[in-house]
């Protein structure tokens, strides 16, 4: 057999080989959520009955219930409060917060300016260990890395804009979990493109330090939403590489078939859905009539 040949054969089991663990990977994936559905209705169930609020019995079909109380509370108010200094939570911010919180891979359908990120930047503080931040552009991340450093969390990014000297830092933290790091943003490329980076959070994730996974402007995703970023596309590698770590996606507009694309790309099928009303009542239109020099 010539050598071209004999290569040929090796790579085609190779392929067929790499097709076999991906199967078992969905396989394993799909068996987990079913088990976090369980846990959190179990959950709720114990909570419930602590409370006598009502009876365990046929109380199997209980919903998940994520404005109850939950033992992260108190220092959930507490960096609320102290740290980002807000006072009370808007519609669904609590919610997403504990859904997060036990672990759930959650979807948050939320205004733009409706308050998405402290949905995740508060459980990355409470949880421990780095959370890791994917958003689209390099404007909003460094927005976003300011306000947090304003704010005495330890934030930071790495984008084609970080010099050596802070990506050397960034990944020795990464590796070692030396150093101060909560929340680290990167472009999707850095997923897509990044070998190192790659390598890097995968020690981290091994190490049991990489606390949750947000991908900001989630309607990226999909190619039928009106912003599709085909680096997004490589995001599924997310979820298939560390199975265990809680993804929240938001994202301010998508369709019922964004959502369920991006569901599927970033294998997050039992999510959590969280949709809050786009009704802004600051917000109007008004029709006026101009004639011959008057508004009527
Ligand atoms: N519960 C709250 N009470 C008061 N202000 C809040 C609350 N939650 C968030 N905010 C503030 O609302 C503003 C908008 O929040 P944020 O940037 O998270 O919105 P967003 O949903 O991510 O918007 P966009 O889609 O435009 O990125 C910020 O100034 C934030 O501090």
């Amino acid at each position: 057999m010539e050598t071209e040949d004999i290569i040929a054969e090796e790579l085609q089991n190779v392929e067929a080989e790499i097709q076999g663990v991906q199967d078992q990977i969905k396989i394993l994936l799909d068996q987990q959520e079913r088990l976090y559905e369980r846990q959190s209705e179990l959950q709720a169930l114990l909570e419930a009955s602590k409370d006598s609020a009502y009876p365990v019995n046929g109380a199997s079909n209980a919903e998940e219930n994520w404005s109850g109380i939950f033992e992260w509370d108190s220092r959930a108010n507490d960096v609320r409060f102290n740290i980002f200094g807000i006072s009370t939570y808007r519609a669904n911010q609590r919610e997403i917060i504990n859904a997060v919180m036990s672990g759930r891979d959650v979807l948050v359908i939320m205004a733009a300016g409706g308050g998405k990120s402290l949905c995740y930047q508060l459980p990355a503080i409470l949880r421990d260990g780095v959370a890791l931040v994917v958003s689209p552009l390099l404007s909003l991340i460094q927005d976003q890395v300011m306000g947090l450093s304003a704010l005495g969390i330890p934030a930071h990014m790495l984008t084609s804009t970080t010099n050596k000297e802070e990506e050397k830092s960034i990944y020795k933290t990464l590796e070692k979990g030396e150093g101060d790091l909560k929340i680290l943003y990167v472009t999707p490329e850095k997923i897509s493109k990044s070998k190192r980076f790659m390598s890097k959070l995968e020690k981290c994730h091994h190490a049991g330090r990489l606390s949750l996974i947000s991908i900001d402007e989630a309607h990226c995703c999909s190619q039928w939403g009106h912003d599709f970023r085909p680096d997004y596309k490589s995001l599924s590698i997310l979820k298939t590489q560390f199975p265990n770590v809680p993804v929240i996606a938001l994202t301010a507009t998508a369709t019922q078939k964004v959502q369920s694309d991006l569901m599927e790309m970033l294998h997050i099928p039992r999510c959590v859905k969280f949709v809050s009303t786009v009704n802004r009542p600051n917000l109007f239109y008004m029709v006026c009539l101009f004639f011959h020099g008057f508004w009527l």
